[in-house]
């Protein structure tokens, strides 16, 4: 057993919500399911109420990313019994994961992420999919229900584009307010995003794709006109056999990319 991590007072400026609720904690443990030999990364430790069920589940072996510096000498206490237990002490929006995996077997990256800074973290890990197997968060139930929308529904956007361009999302399980400590004002979820071993829609330039997308969704009220205009013609889009008049929210990603590869064919 481990040695309990002394008091500390949780920090909203980190995001700090902390899990307390023991069901929801293997429940969270189960959908990730870590097997010795892996290569499991954990983003916010904080107290340590995932990394100890984690470590035991993976044989031992735990890296973890904590920005915190006040939380680092409880979770050294914590796990010293683990001599394969790493702490990268700074920040995961400024990690370089890609670095990390070197040579090895691709990262399973998990965490109950600090919800102030969830999107960028996800963009920032969506940048180093050739280095993940997979990924596990707890989130605001919105943001997961923006990364697995579909084309069409009021959630689908950038980030749901961005999310699913590389990965297949499943969105597993809602966790109530009352697991944490403080409560966040809002429901959380758990998401799984898998990168595709083979992306179903390869845009030509994937920096221009993006670029689009953003642009795009500009306004999401005003049609794909109205949006892209100065950057594609409605002649285009029509010559594309997307209608013009269309709003943003219900294309698909098939159909941005053949707008983006039109557009790079044009600049090529
Ligand atoms: C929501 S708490 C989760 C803590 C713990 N995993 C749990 O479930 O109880 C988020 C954790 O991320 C840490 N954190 C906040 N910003 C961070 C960043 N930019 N990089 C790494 N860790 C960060 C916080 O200090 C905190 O430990």
């Amino acid at each position: 057993m481990s040695s309990r991590p002394p008091m500390h007072r949780a920090r909203k400026r980190f995001g700090q919500n902390f899990l307390r609720d023991t069901g929801i904690i293997s429940r969270i443990v189960r959908a990730i399911d870590p097997r010795a030999g892996e290569r499991l990364v954990e983003i916010g430790p904080g107290q340590g109420a995932l990394t100890e069920p984690l470590i035991e589940a993976a044989g031992g072996a735990l890296e973890v990313i904590e920005l915190d510096r006040d939380l680092i000498p409880g979770l050294r206490v914590q796990f010293f019994q683990y001599p394969d237990f790493v702490i990268h002490e700074g920040d995961a929006l400024a990690f370089d994961f890609a670095a990390l995996r070197g040579d090895g077997p691709a990262l399973r990256v998990v965490g109950n992420l600090p919800y102030n800074i969830s999107t960028p973290l996800i963009v920032h890990l969506l940048e180093a999919t050739g280095a993940i197997a997979d990924m596990h968060f707890m989130l605001q139930k919105e943001v997961v229900e923006r990364l697995a929308a579909e084309p069409g529904s009021t959630h689908w956007g950038r980030l749901s584009v961005l999310a699913q361009y590389h990965c297949r999302v499943e969105s597993l399980f809602v966790v109530p307010p009352e697991a944490f400590v403080p409560q966040p004002k809002v429901e959380s979820a758990i998401v799984r995003l898998t990168p595709h071993a083979t992306l179903p829609h390869p845009a030509k330039d994937p920096a221009l794709l993006f670029d689009l997308v953003r642009e795009a969704f500009g306004q999401r009220r005003k049609t794909l006109r109205n949006n892209l205009k100065g950057r594609v013609s409605a002649e285009a889009l029509e010559a594309l056999g997307i209608d013009p008049t269309r709003r943003p929210q219900t294309l698909s990603i098939e159909e941005f990319v053949r707008i983006a590869d039109h557009l790079a064919e044009e600049a090529a």
